[in-house]
């Protein structure tokens, strides 16, 4: 997907912690403005990053980009080289989709002639260089042991009456060519789960991930110094384009030449050449991101937006670059700002924020952004019950909730005739429109003001904000008419003050089926906790369309007998129907510690569970001639 003026293709290298490394990915971003590089470089950064390093990158001109760590199954970590541990967060750069290709570097090399060429390799592959088995570090392997290498595969053959076939192709993962892909990502990170970690981690397991897909490129993209000493026949050095400072104490920023095979004279003449980019302040850069920081953390912003952009588009949801645009306004991210868009409450972002802040430390900044997010007085007030405190103190009789997901919010109106007679709601949805279906369909009594004889579960200490308890809900499809113009994105749902003053009733859940009920006025399918697909709360939006469609079949059997108290088929038909679902299936994972790519990746399903839920009430519909007039806000 290509967004604005978004590249689609970059570099990208990877930063972890405090120490020197950052060292590297300056002298690389200076690398690649030096050979005239068209594409720029962006850095994955693990949380652990300070913000010094991310400044002085980001004023090189680099695209910052916080990503969230990945670890291998914790049991198993014991068996990988800890040192490499940390290295299976590279992972995480297959969430990059608002790139269509990237060249990834380690931050310990760097690029000594021009390589854009490879980002026209074609499509489909996994392309880098093959590696070498001679170093100690190889120890534990068959190869090293008979004195195998692919590099010289005729020198020591293969024992494959022992041994079996040989090893397949394996790539030093410093660098190569990648696709990223959400959908590749979460296959990445899943077969992980179930991978035991292995002594080069994230390397082994990517070249057992990509093996049916690699293909070797030569090995002037990523000349791993022991090549220098190891097959010196196959280096011709002056056609380097590429060189990877991974051999022991070849950093050029540590070196210190005492190490074995640093006193060499090509690696001399390799390290003073590192040096000599890092040391030229011509290649500073020079553009806007040098003075302005803040407009480079601004484009970084918009960069991390596009993974949740593209599942949306995928999932059909944003059918239009303005729509995009729109909604660039209001997203931010992160797990916990997900969590808080999809929430579309504040106070379920507190709540995930207090649940969560300890699996992610880094949530409280992105929390007091969400807070910061939008126009909507509620986003920025904290807790609801506090959001509706404050909108009565200022005399609004109303609670905008902002929905940042519109296909979560999909109002389906009946004939414009609907605002001249009866309008009857129909709801389905979790609990941002719940008015205590929950309660009653788990046979649980909460007395008003809600009084919860019981301490209620803590998924369901929601159900306690009395703004939730038989809500007199109303919709006003010419308000909608004029939002969806607007920004597709809103709803106003009106509390008892307006509620009352226009006398609405009020909307019965569907599972209350003790006195006082009445189905009359309209039905409330809505649960809270609800998602469009099962969870832990029995009443998925499957479930509240079959409720439905059973309440309406029932209607069509009974009417004809003249039963009392019903809905006619006019009312039916001009009833409004509004769908309000989705933050569940998007805090659920979250709350089960999914990453964001994880979660993101799930979005298109949804979208299409949502959009079969419709379906099936359409299709369902027992009146002939007349269909549930259909208006999407996608
Ligand atoms: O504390 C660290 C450690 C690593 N890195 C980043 O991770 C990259 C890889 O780490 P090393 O340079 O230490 O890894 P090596 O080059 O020695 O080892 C090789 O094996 C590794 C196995 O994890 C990786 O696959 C790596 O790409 C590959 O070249 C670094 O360049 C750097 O970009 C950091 O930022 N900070
Ligand atoms: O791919 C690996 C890696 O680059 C290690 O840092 C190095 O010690 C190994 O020899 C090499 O094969």
């Amino acid at each position: 997907m290509q967004v604005g003026t978004t590249p689609s293709r970059a570099y990208v290298t990877f930063l972890a912690g405090d120490g020197d490394y950052v060292k590297g990915a300056v002298g690389l971003s200076k690398g690649l403005r030096k050979v005239g590089s068209a594409y720029p470089l962006v850095v994955a950064v693990l949380p652990d990053v300070p913000q010094s390093h991310r400044r002085l990158l980001a004023s090189q001109g680099c695209i910052i980009r916080e990503i969230v760590p990945v670890y291998p199954p914790e049991s198993q970590t014991q068996f990988a080289m800890a040192y490499y541990v940390i290295n299976y967060s590279k992972l995480r750069i297959w969430e990059f989709v608002e790139y269509q290709k990237m060249v990834y570097l380690d931050a310990d090399i760097q690029v000594y002639e021009n390589i854009d060429h490879l980002f026209d390799l074609p499509d489909g592959h996994f392309y880098a260089v093959m590696d070498c088995f001679c170093e100690k570090t190889w120890s534990h392997t068959p190869q090293y042991k008979i004195g195998y290498c692919q590099q010289c595969p005729g020198r020591v053959a293969w024992p494959a009456d022992e041994l079996g076939p040989p090893p397949s192709l394996y790539f030093n993962a410093g660098m190569f060519v990648h696709e990223p892909s959400l959908a590749t990502c979460q296959s990445l990170l899943s077969t992980l789960m179930v991978t035991p970690p292995t002594p080069f981690a994230e390397q082994d397991f990517l070249n057992m991930f990509f093996k049916d897909i690699y293909k070797p490129i030569p090995l002037i993209y990523n000349l791993v110094l022991a090549m220098l000493w190891r097959h010196p026949e196959n280096v011709e050095l002056e056609k380097v384009k590429v060189v990877h400072y991974c051999a022991a104490g070849s950093k050029p920023w540590r070196y210190t030449g005492k190490e074995a095979n640093m006193e060499r004279e090509d690696i001399k003449m390799l390290v003073k050449r590192w040096w000599d980019v890092c040391n030229d302040t011509n290649l500073d850069y020079k553009g806007a991101a040098a003075t302005e920081g803040v407009v480079v953390a601004a484009a970084a912003e918009e960069e991390r937006k596009q993974p949740l952009l593209a599942a949306l588009s995928e999932g059909g949801a944003i059918k239009s670059e303005n729509v995009m645009k729109r909604w660039l306004k209001y997203l931010s991210f992160n797990c916990c700002e997900v969590n808080a868009i999809f929430d579309g409450i504040p106070s379920c972002a507190s709540w995930s924020y207090k649940t969560h802040k300890n699996k992610h430390p880094h949530m409280q900044l992105r929390h007091l952004r969400v807070r910061k997010v939008g126009k909507h007085k509620t986003a920025v007030t904290g807790c609801e019950g506090e959001a509706v405190a404050a909108e009565k103190r200022k005399g609004k009789a109303w609670v905008e909730i902002p929905l940042h997901l519109p296909a979560l919010l999909i109002l389906l109106l009946c004939s414009p005739a609907v605002a001249h007679s009866k309008c009857v709601p129909f709801n389905f949805g979790d609990s941002n429109s719940g008015t205590g279906g929950l309660m009653a369909g788990l046979g649980r009594y909460l007395a008003p003001p809600l009084r919860s004889p019981v301490l209620p579960p803590p998924h369901l200490s929601l159900l306690r904000r009395p703004t939730l308890h038989r809500l007199p809900l109303c919709i006003f499809s010419h308000l909608f008419f004029s939002l969806m113009s607007v920004s597709c994105t809103s709803v106003i749902i009106t509390p008892n003050p307006t509620g009352e003053r226009l006398k609405m009733s009020y909307l019965s859940p569907y599972l209350e089926s003790s006195p006082g009920s009445n189905f009359t006025h309209g039905v409330n399918f809505a649960v809270a906790g609800a998602a469009t697909e099962s969870t832990v709360i029995p009443f998925p939006l499957s479930t509240q369309v079959l409720q439905f469609l059973h309440f309406k079949n029932r209607t069509c059997d009974l009417l004809p007998q003249g039963s009392g108290s019903l809905l006619s088929e006019k009312e039916f038909q001009n009833a409004v129907y509004s769908i309000d679902i989705g933050k569940n299936d998007v805090s659920t994972p979250f709350s089960a510690n999914l990453s964001y790519a994880e979660i993101v990746v799930k979005i298109p399903s949804t979208l299409s569970s949502i959009r079969a839920a419709i379906k099936a009430s359409q299709i369902s519909c027992s009146y002939s001639r007349r269909t549930l007039g259909s208006s999407f806000c996608t």
